[in-house]
C-alpha cells in the first residue's frame, strides 16, 4: 500500500528547512518528471500547449515548457500571467530560450494543465471556467499537474474541473485524488519524486491507497484439511430472500467451507448451500442485514449478541438495535444513503447524501474515532475502509458493480474470510479488493454484469 496525504505543504518544508532543498530544485524535479512522462510516450516534434496559471503550477508548466522546448512543438498560454516569484522566475527563463507563447487555446496533440494545483482556494472565475471547459472539449491527451485544475484540496468539484487522462502529482498522493467525485477527472495517477526517493519525501499519515498485493486470497496451503477448517457461515435471510442468497452464493466461492442460510421460510436454494431456522451451533461467522425488512426484533437482538465474527449490511443501518453491536469488533458495509443513516443513527451528524460525498474522508475519521472497534467499509467509486484512526482506500472501484446484488455479493465476501478466520480488517481489505479487481476483469459489455458473473470471476482470480 502507499500513503497518501490530506496536504504536502508541510513535507515541501522539510525538504527546505531540513534537507537544504530549495523550492527551484523542488520544482525542476516536477518539470522533469512531467517532461520524462512525455517523452517516454510520445514521438519527438508532437505538439504540446502548456497552460499555465499565475502561481507555482503555473510555474511548474512554464519550467516544462522550457525543458521540452526545441524536441517538441511547445506553446504556452499565461491566460493571468506569471504573478508568484517562481513563476515570474521560470517565466524569464522561457522568455530567454524562446519558448513561442500563445493569447488562446491552439488545437494540439497534447495539453498539460498548469492552471491551478494545490493553490485553488476560491470558486473559478467566469474566466478561468471557460478555459477549462474549453480545455475539456479539446480532443487531445490531456495531463494534469499535480491535480486537475478546479478538483480543490478536498478533492471536491464545485463547478467542473479539467479531464485528464493522467495526473502527475508531486511529491506524493493526495486525499484529494481520491474523492469519488474526482474520479472521472484525474485519470490515471503518477507520483514525481521532488528531489528527494519518496521514502524520505514522506512522513507518517494515516491514510493508505490499496494495491493489489494487499489482496490476500484464501489459497489453501494445508492438505491435511476437511470443510471445518474453513468455517461455517450462516447468512441472515430477511423478507428480501435473493440478497442472502447472493451472499451465501458468493461465500461459499470465496472459500467457507460451510454456508448456511437461515430463514423460517422454506428458501431455494443449490445444493451446496444448506437450510436452518435457527443459528447453527458451529457457526464461525454471520452475515446479517442484506434484505432483512423487518425482522423480529428480539431475535435480531439475540443473533447480534452473539460473540461470533459479524458483517452488518444494509437495513440494519437503519435499527437502534444495531448500536450496541458497534462497541464491538464487527465489519460494516454501508452505501453512501445507509452510511448518513447510521450517522444520525448513532448521533454523529444529521447530513444529505450530497455532503457525505463531498467529505467522505472526514465522515469515515468521524465515525471511526467514536466506534474504534469496529471496520467501516464505506462502498463507494472509491471505497473507504475504516478502523479506528486509519483509513485505506480501495480505487478498483469500477461502474460495472453499479448493479442491485453487488453489495450482497461484497458482504457474502468479508462474511466468508470472517468465517475463515481472518480479522475484521483483513477480511474487509482483501474482499474489497476481489471485489473490484474481479469486477475489472469482467471482459463482456461494462452494463451486462450479473451477481453470478462477479462470483464466476472471484474464483478465477
Ligand atoms: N514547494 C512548492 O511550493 C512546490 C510547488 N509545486 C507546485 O505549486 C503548486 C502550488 O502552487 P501555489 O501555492 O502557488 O498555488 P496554485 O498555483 O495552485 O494557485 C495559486 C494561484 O492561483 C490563484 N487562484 C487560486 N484560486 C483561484 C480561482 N478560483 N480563480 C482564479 N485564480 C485562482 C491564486 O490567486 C494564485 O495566484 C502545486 O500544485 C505544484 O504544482 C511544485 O512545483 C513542487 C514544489
Ligand atoms: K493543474
Amino acid at each position: 500500500m502507499e500513503k497518501v496525504f490530506y496536504e504536502v505543504n508541510s513535507l515541501d518544508k522539510k525538504c527546505y528547512d531540513k534537507l537544504a532543498l530549495t523550492e527551484d530544485i523542488l520544482m525542476e524535479h516536477a518539470a522533469s518528471s512531467i517532461a520524462d512522462f512525455i517523452e517516454d510516450k510520445f514521438e519527438e516534434k508532437v505538439s504540446v500547449l502548456i497552460v499555465a496559471g499565475p502561481g507555482n503550477n503555473g510555474a511548474d508548466g512554464i519550467a516544462l515548457a522550457r525543458l521540452l522546448y526545441k524536441k517538441y512543438d511547445v506553446k504556452l498560454y499565461l491566460p493571468f500571467g506569471a504573478k508568484s516569484q517562481m513563476a515570474r522566475i521560470q517565466l524569464q527563463r522561457a522568455e530567454l530560450l524562446g519558448v513561442p507563447f500563445v493569447q488562446s487555446i491552439t488545437s494540439s496533440d497534447i495539453i498539460v494543465d498548469c492552471l491551478f494545483g494545490s493553490g485553488l482556494n476560491k470558486d473559478l472565475d467566469e474566466t478561468s471556467l471557460s478555459i477549462i471547459n474549453s480545455l475539456n472539449e479539446q480532443k487531445a491527451y490531456k495531463i494534469a499537474c499535480d491535480i486537475p485544475s478546479g478538483v480543490n484540496i478536498k478533492g471536491q468539484i464545485n463547478q467542473e474541473a479539467f479531464f485528464a487522462d493522467v495526473t502527475v502529482t508531486m511529491g506524493a498522493l493526495k486525499v484529494a485524488l481520491f474523492l469519488d467525485e474526482a474520479k472521472d477527472y484525474v485519470g490515471k495517477v503518477k507520483v514525481a519524486n521532488l528531489g528527494v526517493q519518496r521514502t524520505i519525501y514522506e512522513e507518517e499519515t494515516n491514510i493508505y491507497l490499496l494495491d493489489k498485493e494487499d489482496m490476500k486470497l484464501p489459497f489453501r496451503s494445508k492438505k491435511n484439511a476437511h470443510k471445518g477448517s474453513f468455517g461455517h457461515l450462516n447468512v441472515i435471510a430477511g423478507c428480501k430472500k435473493g440478497a442472502g442468497v447472493i451472499a451465501a452464493k458468493a461465500a461459499f466461492g470465496f472459500g467457507t467451507g460451510l454456508v448456511s442460510v437461515v430463514s423460517h421460510e422454506d428458501i431455494d436454494l443449490p445444493y451446496h448451500i444448506m437450510q436452518t431456522h435457527f443459528l447453527s451451533d458451529n457457526c464461525t461467522a454471520i452475515a446479517i442485514g442484506m434484505g432483512l425488512g423487518k425482522y423480529e426484533k428480539d431475535e435480531i437482538k439475540k443473533i447480534l449478541e452473539e460473540d461470533i465474527p459479524t458483517v452488518v449490511d444494509a437495513d440494519l443501518f437503519y435499527e437502534e438495535v444495531l448500536l450496541d453491536k458497534l462497541q464491538k469488533d464487527v465489519v460494516l458495509t454501508p452505501h453512501p444513503k445507509e452510511f448518513v443513516a447510521l450517522l444520525k443513527l448513532c448521533d454523529i451528524a444529521n447530513i444529505s447524501v450530497k455532503h457525505l460525498q463531498k467529505n467522505r474522508f472526514e465522515y469515515v475519521e468521524k465515525f471511526c474515532k467514536k466506534y474504534p472497534n469496529t471496520v467501516l467499509l464505506l462502498k463507494g467509486a472509491n471505497t473507504l475502509i475504516g478502523k479506528a484512526d486509519k483509513i485505506y482506500i480501495n480505487s478498483f472501484g469500477t461502474a460495472i458493480l453499479s448493479k442491485g446484488g453487488s453489495g450482497d455479493v461484497l458482504s457474502g465476501l468479508v462474511a466468508s474470510l470472517l468465517a475463515q478466520e481472518y480479522n475484521s480488517l483483513d477480511a474487509a481489505i482483501t474482499a474489497s479488493l476481489a471485489h473490484a479487481i474481479a469486477a475489472n476483469n469482467y471482459k463482456k459489455a461494462n452494463y451486462s454484469l450479473i451477481p453470478a458473473d462477479l462470483v464466476e470471476e472471484i474464483r478465477r482470480l
